[in-house]
């Protein structure tokens, strides 16, 4: 199994991004520590409530691909957790590697996954609009959760089956009716909490992460069609494969991680 220190950093360089904002001493991601994060008892059951109904399309933004969701009342919401407020679910993505020894963005004991997911929400309670709680310290939560490889996971299927037709930068397709529920793990309850940043610019330190201790199992075949995306737009003349698309792990700079298990 690949450690993160060793694996080949070949990754294209706009991934390591700034290695820190500027005075940012709370980015992300991070190399969870098992035996230094911190059992906390006040950590409730994270209660996410999606409503498939206002899931809406698909697209490549040249990053990763995004399924996007109406976040224009709370019927798409996360409660409960770390979380003092009511966040709506507005998109969620996924980092993934060039192959399966690496690919996700954080790591537990140094240990990378081969893909990573991120189910992007915002505080309704305190904002109006992603845009503005995004430049806010308790603007966003995003639950992140890993992929291993083993069995066909058949719900991730459906979006599978989409990506041939987003396959350049900027390609958008109708995408309705997805449940982001059935990416979550069985066991919800066991999870790390810690406050943290957007793994790709702005990088606002705004983020409570939510970080799932059960990985989700996709097939081998389905991360390859993962990489069957392009960073790169159809009029480009050289094209790129959409691979290595995480942040390397950033400095703790004294945060506590905590628990929910113990
Ligand atoms: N990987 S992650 O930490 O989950 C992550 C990283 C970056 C983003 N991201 C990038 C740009 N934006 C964004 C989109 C619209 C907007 F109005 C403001 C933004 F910051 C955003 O939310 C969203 C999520
Ligand atoms: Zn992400």
């Amino acid at each position: 199994m690949q450690k993160a220190a060793e694996h080949n950093m070949n990754i294209h360089p706009m991934w390591q991004g700034p290695l820190a904002v500027p005075g940012g001493d709370r980015q992300s991601p991070i190399d969870i520590i098992q035996r230094k994060s911190v059992f906390d008892s006040e950590l409730k059951p994270l209660v996410p409530d999606y409503d498939p109904d206002t899931c809406q399309q698909m697209w490549n933004n040249g990053y990763s691909f995004l399924v996007e969701y109406d976040d224009t009342t709370d019927k798409s919401t996360l409660k409960g957790g770390p979380l003092q407020d009511k966040f709506r679910l507005c998109q969620f993505h996924f980092h993934w590697g060039e192959c399966n020894d690496w690919g996700s963005e954080h790591t537990v004991d140094r240990r990378l996954f081969p893909a990573e997911l991120h189910l992007v929400h915002w505080n309704s309670d305190k904002y109006s609009l992603f845009e503005e709680a995004v430049m806010e310290d308790n603007g966003l939560a995003v639950i992140g959760v890993f992929l291993k490889v083993g069995k066909r996971h058949e719900g991730l299927q459906k979006l599978v089956d989409a990506l041939p037709a987003i396959r350049h930068k900027e390609s958008i397709v109708e995408f309705t009716r997805f449940d982001a529920a059935c990416l979550l793990p069985s066991n919800i309850d066991d999870y790390w909490a810690y406050h943290g940043s957007l793994t790709t610019p702005p990088l606002t330190e705004s983020v409570s992460w939510i970080v799932m201790k059960q990985p989700i199992e996709v097939s081998h075949d389905q991360l390859a069609v993962f990489r069957s995306l392009l960073f790169t737009s159809a009029e480009e003349e050289v094209q790129k494969s959409m691979v290595n698309n995480f942040r390397v792990q950033q400095p703790l700079r004294g945060r506590t991680v905590r628990s929910s298990f113990s």
